[in-house]
Formats: C-alpha cells, structure tokens, sequence
C-alpha cells in the first residue's frame, strides 16, 4: 500500500514570489502535475502563517461552542446556493454523481450520515450574495477575523495560485484572472463533534461522504485529528489517509477546472471518516471532535468557459459544450441542500 507521503505531492511555494521567474515556472508545472496525477497536493510557504490559521482555529472553536440559539441567529437561507451563515448538524448531505458504490449504498440506507455543522462566508462587497453574521454580542471580534482570513486565503489565491496555475498550463500568466475577479469565493469553517466511537463504527453517523468539489480549487486546512482521505489515483475505490502536516496546506482542484481542463486534470473524491483508533489501552471509547477550514475558490458567476487552450487538439476532442460558471455551480450547490 502506498504511505501518505507518496500519495500526495508536496510543491514548495516559497519560490513564487511576482511569477516571472523560471522557478515560478517549475512550481506552476509541479503543480500542474499533481493535478494531473493526483488532484490533490501539500502545499508548503504559502505565506499564510501558521500564527494566521491557529488564530481563525481558535475563533472557530469560539463559535462552534456558542449555545444553539445563537449560532441560528445567522441561520443559512433554505436555498442551497445561498451559501452563507450556520447549518446545524444534519443540515446538509454531500451528494455526488460519481459515488462508489458502497458509499451510495451507505447513504441510500441512511448509514454515515454526515455528522458536521459549518459556518459559510465569503466577500463582504458581494451585491449577491451577503453575508450573514452571528450579532457582534454573541460573537464579538469574529467577524473582522474571519475576513482577515478569508482576505489571506484571496490574496494566496492571485498572488501564486491562479498564475501558478496558469503557467503550468503553459498559458499567459494572468490567464485565470479574467475569470476569478468578482471574488466569488466562500470560507468555510467546519466543525465535526465527537461521539462515541461505536457509532462512527456502526455507520450511524459519518462525518463527510465521497464527494468531489464543485468549483476551481480548494485549500484545505485541517486540526490535528486526523480521517480525511483521498482516492487513491491508481485503485479506484481504495481511500487513502492525508494526515495533518504541519505548515502544510492541503490544495486539491474541483470540477469546474476539471471540466475546463477537458478532463486533463483530475477533481479527485475525497471524504472525512472518524480517525483510526490510536491507542486502544488508553481509548476512552470516544472519537474526538474535528476541526477543518475551506476556501473554496469560484470562477465569476457571470462568466462562460470553453476549453481551455492547449488541452484539446486533434487527438483530444472537446469533451464539452461551453458553459456559464454560475449555472453551473449553482446547479451543484442545489442538489446538496
Ligand atoms: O473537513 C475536511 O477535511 C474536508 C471538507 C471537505 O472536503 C469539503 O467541505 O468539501
Ligand atoms: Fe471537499
């Protein structure tokens, strides 16, 4: 079986700087690359400082912890596209066209369901879609941290990813720009609760099912627990841990830059399942509770892609019809909700 660390590639970003340089160049084909193989990598120096993530971990254990009543004052609209403010357990259920069979199973019959509560947010100048916030006296100072953050996760976004992106694909530098400048990203704070082990093991409760990403891309940032897993790109079906990596980000890429990439590049299922069981002497018969943050990054709704250059030709047909982003996600977010 392959370790963790074979699975995913690690590219050091700490080279990047204004992407003009040939070790920018290697850096966008390294990550073009993982991509390709994988869909997903560790990505290290991305200038977001790990003080910056235990900080917003901090305030999301803050928020995560406040009463019930609270957290639904920023209560997520019923519409699934409208992906702002709090969902409660239960809430939401990951759907996915391309389930493996056993999850599909599991989730037909009502087994691992997902067991998580999360917290959406996303540009604060958005005219669509607005922010929803828990009021100041329940949760005071968390708005303008999480903004800080979000901010961090935008500025990595344009100043490496989308041109790192872009060079490894051989196009212009600023090709992806024209398509993410209304900031259509969303931040999303998850929390998993702990429960006794049992029920994790009996599948009467999950903690995320299979599924891919909708949009660009993804950075994942994660606590210390453990239980994210990632097909393994050479056997279907077999998932393969990604532990925490200290200083490490987790990149991985969605759909919609799948299809763009006419499939050249891989938006690869992953899931979140309770941790291994670590030391059984000392196991008090419960799985700890789980922390995780998303930046999910969306191309601009009022965008339409085709094909992206250099990833169709002769031998290589355009598998797909040109499409506009927003109706395409927008199709997606709805089927979970
Ligand atoms: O919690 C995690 O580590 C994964 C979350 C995830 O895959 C998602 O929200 O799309
Ligand atoms: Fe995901």
């Amino acid at each position: 079986m392959l370790i963790n660390k074979e699975l995913l590639p690690t590219v050091d970003c700490a080279d990047f700087k204004d992407g003009n340089s040939k070790e920018s160049l290697a850096i966008g084909q390294k990550l073009i690359a993982a991509c390709r193989d994988v869909g997903f990598a560790y990505l290290i120096n991305t200038g977001i400082s790990q003080e910056q993530i235990d900080e917003i971990f901090d305030w999301s254990a803050r928020l995560f912890a406040l009463p019930l009543e609270a957290k639904l004052k920023a209560r997520h609209p019923p519409e699934g596209w409208k992906h702002r403010g709090y969902s409660g357990v239960g809430r939401e259920q990951v759907s996915q066209h391309v389930f493996d069979p056993d999850e599909l199973q599991a989730i037909r019959t009502g087994k691992f369901p997902d067991f998580k509560e999360s917290f959406d947010l996303g540009n604060e100048e958005s005219e669509i879609l607005l922010n929803i916030w828990i009021p100041e006296e329940d949760l005071s100072g968390f708005r303008s941290h999480a903004m800080k953050f979000y901010n961090a996760c935008r500025e990595f976004q344009l100043s490496t990813i989308l041109p790192a992106l872009a060079l490894g694909l051989d196009l212009p530098k600023d090709f992806f720009y024209d398509y993410h400048a209304t900031d259509s990203n969303q931040l999303r704070l998850l929390h998993y609760p702990g429960a006794p082990t049992s029920v994790f093991e009996s599948g009467e409760k999950g903690r995320i099912g299979a599924h891919t990403d909708f949009g660009t891309a993804t950075l994942l940032f994660q606590d210390d627990c453990g239980g994210l897993e990632v097909e393994s790109p050479s056997q279907p079906g077999v998932f393969m841990p990604v532990m925490p990596v200290p200083g490490a980000v987790v990149f991985n890429i969605g759909d919609f830059l799948m299809r763009w990439s006419n499939d050249i590049l891989k938006s690869t299922l992953h899931r979140v399942r309770a941790p291994p069981r670590k030391d059984e002497s000392r196991s008090d018969g419960m799985t700890k509770e789980r922390f995780s943050i998303a930046y999910f990054m969306g191309a601009d709704s009022d965008k339409t892609i085709d094909c992206l250059p250099g990833c169709f030709g002769p031998n290589r047909p355009k598998k797909y019809e040109p499409i506009n982003a927003g109706d395409y996600i927008n199709r997606r977010l709805n089927a979970t909700y």
